[in-house]
């Protein structure tokens, strides 16, 4: 079996966090574990409530199931505090695992979910040792310094990262306009590609980046090279997007069961650059 970690924040409202990339685990057939890193109080409409984990506990989490487990790909969400990713480095440190850093920042609804004096921290600790960390527009603008308005803007901030000593890039496009939905990918070896299917017009985004994240793990921890670790993560979030549950009254939850039923009717287009 393979096996897989989350070190993330819990949604009760079930739609991201820690709830979303276990869903995602589960039906790509890998066994999912977690370090809890903070509680929220959420639902479709937003947070209401944080409470944060103390760094020692989050460690303990993730000594414990490292040392039983043989866990080959690990995700990080929400981290909330510099001090809670100073501990997850510390852990992370001596260990071999392929690691996603998807760099959760803000909330739709807009609750800080990191707090910016961890925003340093996160770019010293994780990104030099991650595989891949997966920044959506407004991430990228933070972590690399410099304002997204273009394309072109997009990778500049993209090679900017990649300066930090990650190995990949994705640079996700849901928060801009247009009938794609398009994903840049660059390569610490220079190479380059997109990746667009057609944007859904729907509130049901409610853990679309958690979900995308845990794709890529998922897919990581069954063996699949990276880019087509990516490509396919971006298939399950597509048909997870495109067949709405309707649940909630504010931005509702990506669609879990979807992939199973319709993954050979999905589309997703690959450009190289
Ligand atoms: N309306 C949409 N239609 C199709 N694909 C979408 C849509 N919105 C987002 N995506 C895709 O979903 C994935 C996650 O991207 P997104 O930019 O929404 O992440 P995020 O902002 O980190 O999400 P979250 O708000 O959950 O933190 C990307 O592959 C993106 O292209
Ligand atoms: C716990 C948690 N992690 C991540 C996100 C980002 O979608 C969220 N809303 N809640």
């Amino acid at each position: 079996m393979d096996i897989v970690m989350t070190v993330a924040g819990s949604d009760s409202g079930g739609g991201a966090g820690i709830q979303a990339d276990l869903k995602t685990f589960q039906e790509l057939g890998v066994f999912g574990t977690t370090a809890i890193t903070a509680l929220t109080a959420q639902n479709t409409w937003g947070v209401e409530g944080i409470v944060s984990v103390e760094q020692d506990f989050v460690k303990q989490q993730m000594l414990t199931v490292l040392a039983d487990f043989p866990v080959r790909a690990l995700k990080t969400g929400m981290l909330f505090s510099a001090e809670i990713i100073e501990g997850v480095a510390q852990v992370l440190a001596d260990k071999d695992m392929l690691l996603v850093i998807d760099p959760v920042m803000i909330a739709k609804g807009g609750a800080p979910l990191l707090q910016r004096s961890a925003i340093e921290a996160l770019k010293k600790h994780l990104l030099p040792i991650a595989t891949v960390i997966t920044p959506n527009i407004p991430e990228a603008a933070e972590l690399s310094g410099i304002e997204i308005t273009s394309a072109e803007d997009a990778k500049k901030a993209a090679h900017i990262l990649l300066q930090t000593g990650v190995n990949c890039v994705v640079m996700k496009g849901g928060h801009l306009e247009g009938d794609q939905a398009v994903d840049a990918v660059y390569f610490a070896d220079g190479t380059s590609f997109m990746m667009e299917s057609q944007r859904i017009r729907t509130k049901q985004t409610h853990g679309t980046g958690c979900t995308f994240s845990a794709a890529i793990t998922a897919f990581l921890g069954k063996g699949f090279e990276l880019k087509e670790a990516i490509i396919e993560a971006k298939k399950y979030v597509q048909l997870a997007i495109s067949h709405p549950l309707n649940i909630g009254n504010g931005h509702g939850p990506t669609n879990h069961f979807a992939y199973k039923h319709y993954k050979n009717q999905v589309e997703v287009m690959v450009v190289e650059a």
